[in-house]
């Protein structure tokens, strides 16, 4: 597996045998510029993109190379940091764009793929769809019949794949009748984050957390990823969606899995995936009396950002005043099997919450017997906290003796804290696309998910959003600006627990 990565240190065993023909659908995207491009200079600008890697941009506007290249330039200016923006990188980076002009939906004009790809190319072709899914079974299907394809083509697809189990089903068949499973890239850009990528070093590297990491030590798991941000003009989207499946379904189900699974064998993409795939079939599937206890679900209102004022979800442009899609999530489940028996996996995740928060934190048991201040007893457990943003870092939160002749044996939480940003000071943590695009160019499958994972997550989605449709509740108001309903407080503190609150 992949190590830290710094600035200007590329190996050229990370290089070697990566070179591809890259083919983007959705060029002009908002993805892609925001997110493809910086990516794909960063690596370029590390020397970890193969000097014969060629990149096609596909979108539907007359432009020529020069005017595309222009576009990807203004791309990188406006999402780029200026101080890592190196004239030279620049122009050799824009320097490997051709365009192509295509309407995805139509067979015609196909064959200019394959004439690109016919002009001597040697190299695997990666195929980026950044369009909607309702496309991916289009742009497979004329890629093969223009004899654009081979067989070592890979085919990377974004999130959400379908809507729900039938519709993600469809679309993978539709991607299946093209490319096999071993050529599909399925992208969760949470499987990309530096830091949960470390949990498997965290956990299957680390003695001391293989022998814990069970329902006899771990009381319970906290999974918090808030979102300072509101829904950011996808209002048409969003609210088809809402944040179970925009976030729970993919992100926090991974995260899930990457915490509660079992040491695969080895670290290929099938031993990892398979162990995945046990633990979403285990997931604790909801019941009636569950819905009103352990699940909450939130609609943020007019509040704050920053200190200023912003609108409700219902006010967004765009908006359809009658709305009860979900902005704010939070349950409580756990993972019905013999490591995990009686331990609960809370989660909460929403927009426009006070800060962009990710982290998990592991709450360990208590001593069986204990000796100190009975005041401090809610105190005396480990909890080991794991950020994935904004600064990546783990830290582990022991108990010592407050200092201090006066101090007698009284208690002290602290950490033993690894900050990334300071433990390895010359790394630029890379952003989740720089890695996962990365693995798509040496064929490496696993950090990217399995058909088998996305429908087992679907599946037990499904049954959640089918209880809220039958009961077709409103969602619970809350500010923006504050940490969701307060009845998320009360479902974790009915468990005489509380949310972790060391920000
Ligand atoms: N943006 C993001 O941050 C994220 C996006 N995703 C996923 O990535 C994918 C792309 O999202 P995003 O970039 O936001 O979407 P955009 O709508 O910004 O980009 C899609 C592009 O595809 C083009 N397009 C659509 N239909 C056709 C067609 N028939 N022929 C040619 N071009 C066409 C659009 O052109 P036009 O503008 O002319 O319609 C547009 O430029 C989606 O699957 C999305 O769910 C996932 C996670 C985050
Ligand atoms: O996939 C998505 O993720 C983002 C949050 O990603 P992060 O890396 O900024 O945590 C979310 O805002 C978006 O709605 C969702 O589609």
């Amino acid at each position: 597996m992949s190590q830290f990565k710094r600035t200007g240190e590329a190996r050229s065993s990370d290089v070697i045998g990566t070179a591809v023909d890259f083919v983007l659908f959705g060029a002009l995207g908002d993805l892609s510029q925001r997110k493809l491009y910086p990516a794909l200079y960063q690596l370029d600008r590390e020397g970890l993109l193969d000097d014969d890697t060629r990149l096609l941009g596909v979108a539907r506007y007359e432009l020529d190379d020069d005017g595309f290249r222009g576009k990807v330039e203004a791309a990188l200016k406006q999402h780029v940091k200026s101080a890592e923006l190196d004239r030279a990188a620049v122009k050799r980076f824009l320097a490997r764009f051709t365009y192509c002009r295509l309407d995805f939906s139509t067979p015609e004009g196909y064959q200019a793929i394959r004439d690109w790809r016919q002009a001597g190319s040697v190299r695997p072709m990666v195929v980026y769809l950044a369009v909607g899914a309702n496309l991916y079974g289009d742009i497979c299907r004329h890629l093969e019949a223009s004899g654009s394809l081979d067989e070592r083509s890979r085919v990377v697809v974004e999130k959400p794949i379908g809507h729900d189990l039938v519709s993600s089903g469809e679309v993978n068949d539709a991607i299946g009748a093209v490319f096999p499973e071993s050529r599909i890239y399925r992208i969760d850009h949470y499987l990309g984050k530096e830091t949960v990528q470390n949990l498997i070093a965290l956990r299957f590297a680390n003695p001391l957390f293989g022998t814990q990491w069970n329902q006899n030590h771990i009381s319970h798991v906290e999974i918090t990823v808030a979102e300072k941000v509101g829904i950011e003009g996808r209002w048409g989207y969003f609210d088809q969606a809402g944040q179970l499946r925009d976030m729970v379904q993919n992100h926090l189900l991974q995260l899930v899995c990457l915490i509660a699974m079992d040491p695969p064998a080895n670290l290929d993409a099938d031993a990892i995936r398979d162990e995945k795939v046990k633990v979403l079939k285990a997931l604790k599937p909801f019941t009636d009396d569950m819905l009103g206890r352990d699940v909450v679900r939130g609609q943020y209102i007019a509040g704050t950002a920053d200190g200023a004022s912003v609108p409700g979800y219902l006010e967004e442009e765009g908006a359809n005043t009658e709305s009860h899609t979900e902005t704010f999530v939070a349950m409580k489940t756990g993972v019905a099997n013999w490591r995990w028996a009686g331990v609960p996996f809370y989660l909460r995740t929403g927009k426009r919450l006070p800060e962009k928060l990710s982290q998990i934190i592991i709450h360990f048991r208590q001593q069986p017997h204990y000796i100190f201040d009975p005041d401090q007893r809610a105190l005396a457990a480990n909890k080991l906290v794991i950020r994935l943003q904004p600064e990546e870092g783990i830290a582990l939160e022991v108990l010592t003796k407050d200092s201090g002749l006066d101090k007698g044996m009284r208690l002290r939480r602290g950490p033993l804290h690894l900050d990334f940003n300071s433990a390895f000071p010359k790394s630029r943590i890379p952003d989740a696309y720089e890695r996962l695009l990365l693995e798509v160019m040496k064929g490496q499958q696993y950090l990217f998910v399995r058909r088998d994972e996305v429908e087992h997550a679907w599946r037990w989605c499904d049954s959640l959003i089918d209880a809220w449709q039958d009961r077709d509740e409103a969602p619970r108001r809350y500010p923006a600006g504050s940490w969701g309903p307060v009845a998320s407080i009360a479902m974790i503190t009915q468990d005489g627990r509380s949310w972790y609150e060391d920000y």
